[in-house]
C-alpha cells in the first residue's frame, strides 16, 4: 500500500500489544489514542503520557491532538497545551524517532491513575497555508523545546 499519512509504533513499543489509533465511527474525524503505559498523576499534577504511535504525512499536512470532551468531567484530566501540533518533520526525528505524548494534567484534588490502553486524546490530521515570502528550512531534531526558547 502506498504510504500517504497514518500511524506507526515506535519501536521501544512493537511488542506491546499497543493498537494504531482508529476512527471510532464512520464519520468521525479523530483517530483514538491510548495511553501506552500506565501512568499516575497526583492532584494538580501535569505529566506527558506516552502512546507509543509516531504519525506520518505529506507535506502541508499537520496532525492535531485534541483533548476528548470526556476528561475533565469522567476523568478530571484536561490537556493542558490545548491542543498538540504534531508537525509532519516530527515524525523520524533522530532524537525520539517522532514518538507522540500528551500532556495531562490532574484538574482535581486527589490521585488519577490512567491505564494502559485506556483512550486518552484525538488526533485529526489537516492541511494547512504558507505565508508569503514563506523560506523556512530548518530540520527538526525534537520535540518539546528542540527549536529554543
Ligand atoms: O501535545 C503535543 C505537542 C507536541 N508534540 C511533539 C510533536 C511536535 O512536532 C513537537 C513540537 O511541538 P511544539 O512545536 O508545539 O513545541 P515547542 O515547545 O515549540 O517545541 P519545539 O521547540 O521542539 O518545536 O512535539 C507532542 O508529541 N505532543
Ligand atoms: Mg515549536
Amino acid at each position: 500500500m502506498m504510504k500517504t499519512r497514518g500511524f506507526e509504533l515506535v519501536t521501544a513499543y512493537q511488542d506491546t500489544g499497543l493498537t494504531l489509533p482508529v476512527r471510532s465511527t464512520a464519520h468521525a474525524a479523530g483517530y483514538d489514542f491510548s495511553a501506552a503505559e500506565t501512568v499516575i498523576l497526583q492532584a494538580g499534577e501535569i505529566k506527558l503520557i506516552p502512546t507509543g504511535i509516531k504519525a506520518y504525512m505529506q507535506a502541508g499536512e499537520v496532525l492535531y491532538l485534541y483533548d476528548r470532551s470526556s476528561n475533565p468531567r469522567k476523568k478530571g484530566l484536561v490537556m493542558i497545551n490545548s491542543v498538540g501540533v504534531i508537525d509532519g518533520d516530527y515524525y523520524g526525528n533522530p532524537d525520539n524517532e517522532g514518538h507522540i505524548f500528551t500532556q495531562m494534567k490532574n484538574i482535581t484534588d486527589g490521585v488519577v491513575q490512567v491505564t494502559k490502553g485506556e483512550r486518552i486524546a484525538q488526533g485529526v490530521f489537516v492541511p494547512y497555508l504558507l505565508a508569503d515570502a514563506d523560506d523556512a528550512a530548518g530540520t527538526r531534531v525534537g520535540g518539546f523545546g528542540s527549536t529554543g526558547n
